[in-house]
């Protein structure tokens, strides 16, 4: 489930639930003859289907959905607006419900700063209004309410954004990794496309990898690769991103780089990695195989099978060095 289609449910369910509970409340009051705290509640219970069908209707673009907050502000302020005007505090519970679906809806700090403006007045009402023990014990119930739905959601942001994090980003080197490598790429080639600005990539192999880890270990190649990730964070620039292939490969995206930047950055990783003193191993060296978008390659595998054919020729002229392969041009 994408979390679009997860905020699309979790808000119907909320809204749905909360239709029911008020109008619940509607009724039993028209029962009994309360008839403003019977249009109160019809009216909030409009609000809140209001809020359902605006989540169908949006359920595409729940993630942005501005019109949620309009929705719950218009249920929090008219809750007020009856607090404030008919002489029944009784009806501060109803403001548990809505607390719920603030959060529940919002981003975390819009919930809670529109169920403060709900609350804090509300308490000085009831204050007021209630025997004092009466009013402490609501006043209490209502915040205990708001602590742990305010926790809960942050709690569920923080595992979510983990979660993203985990899936983007390799978790032994801090580089991003293969999964996001085609995405990022495709969305690289389509701002190339539209503004005309050039586009170059790298594909960077360790050299006799097999011989490394026959006579370091493989934990000394694992500390290498750290290493090195490391070093090549130190080498590129802001705007260009790193990609960890395998254990033995990295790529590298590099935006705003023509040809002869994509040249010069190559030999320069190169020269940078070669010289390097690498503490688990001491010296190593990479084959790099470089490539610059042409104006026929608008999909991201062209871009990466040639980075990766030019990175094999690399290897086959000898280690320790750079090929560049020219992008493929369509003349109109
Ligand atoms: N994407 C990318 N390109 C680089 C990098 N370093 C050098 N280049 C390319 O190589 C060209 C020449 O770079 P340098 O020899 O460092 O010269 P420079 O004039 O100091 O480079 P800049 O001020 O970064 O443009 C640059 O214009 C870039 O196109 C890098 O870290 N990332």
């Amino acid at each position: 489930m994408t979390e679009t289609q997860l905020r699309t449910w979790t808000h119907g369910i909320g809204y749905g639930l909360a239709t029911a509970f008020i109008f619940m409340l509607a009724l039993q009051n028209l029962r009994y003859g309360f008839y403003d705290l019977f249009y109160l509640a019809a009216t909030l219970s409009a609000l809140t289907l209001i809020g359902l069908a605006y989540t169908i209707l949006c359920r595409r673009s729940q993630l942005s959905a501005k019109g949620h907050l309009l929705i719950l502000i218009g249920l929090n302020s008219g809750l007020l607006t009856a607090l404030l005007t008919l002489d029944t505090p009784g009806i501060i519970h109803w403001a548990m419900p809505l607390l719920v679906l603030n959060l529940l809806i919002l981003p975390l700090r819009q919930g809670v700063a529109l169920s403060l403006l709900l609350v804090l007045p509300a308490s000085a009402i009831l204050l007021f209004e209630a025997p004092l023990l009466e009013a402490i014990t609501r006043i209490a119930g209502l915040f205990i309410l708001l602590t742990a739905a305010a926790l809960y959601i942050w709690h569920y942001d923080h595992m979510a954004q983990s979660a993203e994090d985990l899936a983007i980003t390799d978790p032994v080197t801090g580089a991003h990794n293969a999964r996001f490598l085609d995405e990022s790429l495709q969305k690289e080639i389509s701002r190339a496309i539209a503004t005309g600005h050039p586009l170059s990539v790298i594909n960077l192999s360790i050299d006799y990898v097999d011989g490394l880890a026959d006579l370091h270990g493989k934990n000394s190649l694992q500390t290498l690769y750290q290493n090195m990730t490391e070093h090549l964070f130190t080498v590129i620039r802001a705007g260009d991103t790193l990609y960890t292939l395998n254990d033995t490969e990295f790529f590298l995206i590099l935006p705003f780089t023509p040809e002869e930047g994509v040249r010069v950055i190559a030999e320069r990783i190169r020269r940078t990695i070669a010289e390097h003193q690498w503490p688990s191993i001491g010296r190593a060296t990479v084959s790099i195989g470089a490539t610059t978008r042409g104006n026929g390659d608008t999909r991201t595998d062209a871009l990466r099978k040639r980075a990766h054919q030019a990175m094999l020729d690399a290897r086959k002229r000898g280690a320790d060095s750079v090929w560049f392969s020219a992008g493929e041009t369509v003349t109109a």
